[in-house]
């Protein structure tokens, strides 16, 4: 049952609502390898082919995290351009220690391979977004991916609801909270460079968030044997205002639409991926793009990606800003909504590339 979002008070913790109930993708691959329930197999005009240019793989952007805190004009630049043509790019030098993304990664790895049993303990229940489970499912009807995932809200500390953090493998909640600290750092810095180059002050855009959040979602795509007639995850943007995603050092399996293109991401090893969410796009009237992605599967391997997403205060009213928009000499392309009302809109939808991105429009 999908229903309302309640929100407190201003310091408080989100709750969320629920998405409807539907098998986990694991178990259906553990009883029969080969058998792809109908209701995962995609009409082929949902299912276009990701490009074959290669030049187009190797020209997604990577920023050197190092050189943006220390100011380098050059590099803020490049992270212009790569916000402004691409809305997507990977950071390296970025400061979280090689060991806590792989210790992170293994964790997670671990969590998945545990029982069913054992996983739902932490289950999602009916009324939250939090736990071990699937989101964003309204109908009966609709086509589902083929994926499980983790949920978990994680910064600030006191937003946390520890009932839905696994006690196991031992440690994982240690790491968690390890792992999303350093993305809070890197999540700050790349906001204060993102602030300088729409014009504003270095500190502006972590202040608009009145309260940066996190939440993770750890996605997991088993293997699957018809991997030309499913989808890991529908193509979205994300209602971040930035996402930070880790993904396998060697599987690829996120796509990006640019250009008319779906573009695989090349992992770089320890880099991180991030994405320009909807929040910056709106605040940006639209210089950056939170541009379309997606996951595809494959025959013979389970991927992971963790995806932390970054976002502003659920009362906080976001819109254009005055300055942007008068040096861009256009009008405001997008209204002004508040955040939790945002969210909660997309959260009631199915994942629809950017159709729920239509309430903030003009
Ligand atoms: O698996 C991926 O690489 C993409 C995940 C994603 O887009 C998301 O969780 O929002
Ligand atoms: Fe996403």
């Amino acid at each position: 049952m999908v229903c309302e979002t309640i929100f407190d008070q201003e310091q408080t913790a989100p709750t969320f609502v629920g998405s409807l109930e539907v098998p986990n993708v694991q178990e259906i691959v553990r009883d029969n390898s080969s058998r792809v329930p109908q209701i995962y197999i995609r009409d082929q005009y949902e299912m276009p082919k990701a490009t074959d240019m290669a030049h187009l793989v190797t020209d997604i952007p990577v920023i050197d995290l190092s050189l943006l805190s220390n100011g380098n004009v050059e590099e803020l630049k490049r992270l212009d351009q790569a916000c402004a043509e691409w809305g997507f790019f990977q950071v390296i030098n970025h400061g979280v220690p090689s060991e806590v993304l792989q210790n992170m990664k293994q964790n997670a790895d671990g969590f998945f391979n545990l029982s069913l049993e054992e996983k739902n303990k932490f289950s999602m229940p009916p009324d939250d977004i939090q736990g071990y489970g699937h989101a964003y499912v309204v109908s009966k009807e609709q086509k589902l991916d083929w994926s499980d995932a983790l949920m978990l809200v994680t910064m600030p500390p006191e937003f946390r609801n520890l009932q839905y953090w696994p006690t196991k493998p031992e440690g994982f909640k240690e790491i968690i909270d390890k792992y999303s600290k350093g993305l809070a750092t890197v999540g700050e810095q790349l906001l204060g460079s993102i602030s300088l180059n729409l014009g504003l002050e270095r500190n502006t855009l972590i202040k608009e968030h009145k309260g940066l959040s996190q939440a993770l979602r750890i996605n997991y795509y088993p293997p699957c044997s018809r991997p030309d007639q499913v989808l890991g995850i529908s193509p979205h943007s994300d209602t971040s205002s930035i996402t930070i995603l880790l993904q396998e050092d060697h599987l690829h399996g996120l796509q990006i639409h640019h250009n008319g293109e779906w573009i695989p991401v090349k992992p770089i090893p320890n880099a991180l991926v991030i994405n320009i969410g909807d929040v910056i796009e709106i605040w940006s009237n639209g210089k950056y793009k939170s541009i379309e992605h997606r996951a595809v599967t494959n025959e013979s391997k389970a991927r992971m990606s963790l995806a932390a997403f970054l976002f502003p205060n659920l009362d906080k009213e976001i819109e254009p800003f005055d300055c942007v928009v008068k040096s861009q000499g256009l009008l405001k392309n997008y209204k002004k909504v508040k955040y939790g009302d945002y969210l909660l809109n997309s959260m009631k939808r199915k994942m629809e590339g950017k159709t729920h991105t239509e309430m903030a429009k003009n």
